[in-house]
């Protein structure tokens, strides 16, 4: 542990952002959550509660609220960054050399088009004097308010940036552990979203409990593939970041992802089931980008092609299911060169 506390904010106040500040008051961190909102600003100071995101949940009084992000950034040596990555770039944009010599640390989900830019990517062009981190792995905002036990990654080439948000960030419910393979973290992060709609649908379909299992494994098979092809480790995806994000978005109902492929699978269109969440669901704009790269790269996802052929091309559902299912069958698991190298204790 350090000796003198670092001084934290996070910059977005939508269910994640204030989750993040939130855990971190509770363990006595000096921590700021900057929003836009003054009206939701003003309920959190005083109500103690997020009334739009997190209704319902008891926020520590020693959260400090602000609605100027240039004296919250300011005050900063850590930086923790929850906006949707739709508005990610314009918000960097205002602040990016406000954030020279600080640590920055991304927990957004999401890709860039034009350009395929991971949110990390971003930060090294309208912040390059920043040092810059990704945050990512199995954690649903309202169980971690709630106070669930889970666990994260943080990824960094930069490994003192790593120990700080250790020190900061892990608490007697949430352990950090520590990567240096941030594209892989961060590419799994915004990869999983896809085959969380997937997964809602088939739960929608009342498909079988093999069938859930199926898809998620091979899930697993294709975001590897096509990460390995961008240059991630392989490694990473059988870690927090990769299979443990992908099990609990795939599963759980919380999952905004899962929500919205469930409205489909019940026959809501996508504008319909985006409506109804009132969140963001990083994964529509994810399966549009990745569609469009993989082709782009000629990386076999047929998963990722099969949903798009659903929600964006009006392809039928059953006409989908049955190209899938008499695809070519191949190999069950493609990396078994990387698992039959020599042991850690031989090497
Ligand atoms: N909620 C989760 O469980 C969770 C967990 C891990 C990571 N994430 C990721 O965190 C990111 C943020 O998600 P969330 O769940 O907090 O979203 P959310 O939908 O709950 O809230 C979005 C927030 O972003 C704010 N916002 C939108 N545009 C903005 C702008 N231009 N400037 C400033 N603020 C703006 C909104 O006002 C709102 O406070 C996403 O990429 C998501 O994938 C979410
Ligand atoms: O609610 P989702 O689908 O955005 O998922 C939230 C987190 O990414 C789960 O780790």
């Amino acid at each position: 542990m350090t000796d003198s506390k670092a001084a934290v904010c996070v910059l977005g106040g939508g269910s994640f952002g204030t989750t993040l500040a939130n855990l971190m008051a509770c363990e006595g961190q000096n921590v700021t959550l900057w929003l836009r909102d003054q009206d939701v600003a003003d309920h959190i100071r005083t109500q103690h509660e997020n009334p739009r995101y997190l209704p319902g949940y008891k926020l520590d009084a020693r959260l400090q609220v602000s609605t100027d992000i240039e004296a919250t950034i300011a005050a900063a040596d850590l930086v923790f960054l929850a906006i949707p990555s739709g508005a990610f770039r314009s918000v960097l944009q205002e602040v990016g050399p406000s954030l020279a010599g600080k640590q920055v640390v991304s927990t957004t989900k999401g890709i860039e088009q034009p350009g395929f830019l991971m949110m990390s990517q971003i930060v090294e062009q309208e912040a390059p004097q920043a040092k810059v981190a990704v945050l990512s792995g199995p954690n649903l905002a309202k169980e971690m308010a709630a106070g669930e036990l889970t666990a994260t990654v943080i990824a960094s080439e930069d490994e003192a940036l790593c120990n700080a948000v250790q020190d900061v960030l892990g608490s007697k419910n949430l352990r950090v552990y520590a990567s240096q393979d941030r594209y892989g973290v961060e590419l799994g992060g915004a990869l999983k979203n896809v085959y969380a709609i997937i997964s809602g649908m088939a739960v929608a379909l009342g498909m079988g409990e093999n069938t859930k299992s199926m898809l998620i494994t091979r899930a697993l098979a294709e975001m590897t593939r096509f990460a390995v092809h961008m240059g991630a480790n392989p490694l990473t995806f059988l870690g927090l970041a990769g299979v443990g994000d992908l099990i609990v978005t795939c599963m759980s109902p919380q999952s905004r992802n899962f929500r919205v492929g469930h409205a489909l699978g019940k026959g809501e269109t996508l504008e319909e089931g985006v409506a109804r969440l009132g969140q963001v669901a990083e994964g529509v704009n994810t399966l549009k980008t990745l569609k469009q790269k993989a082709d782009e790269e000629g990386v076999y996802m047929p998963l990722v092609a099969g949903l798009h052929a659903i929600v964006f091309e009006q392809q039928p559902l059953g006409q989908v299911i049955g190209k899938l299912m008499s695809a070519e069958q191949k190999h069950d698991v493609e990396f078994s060169a990387f698992m039959s190298c020599t042991p850690i204790k031989e090497q």
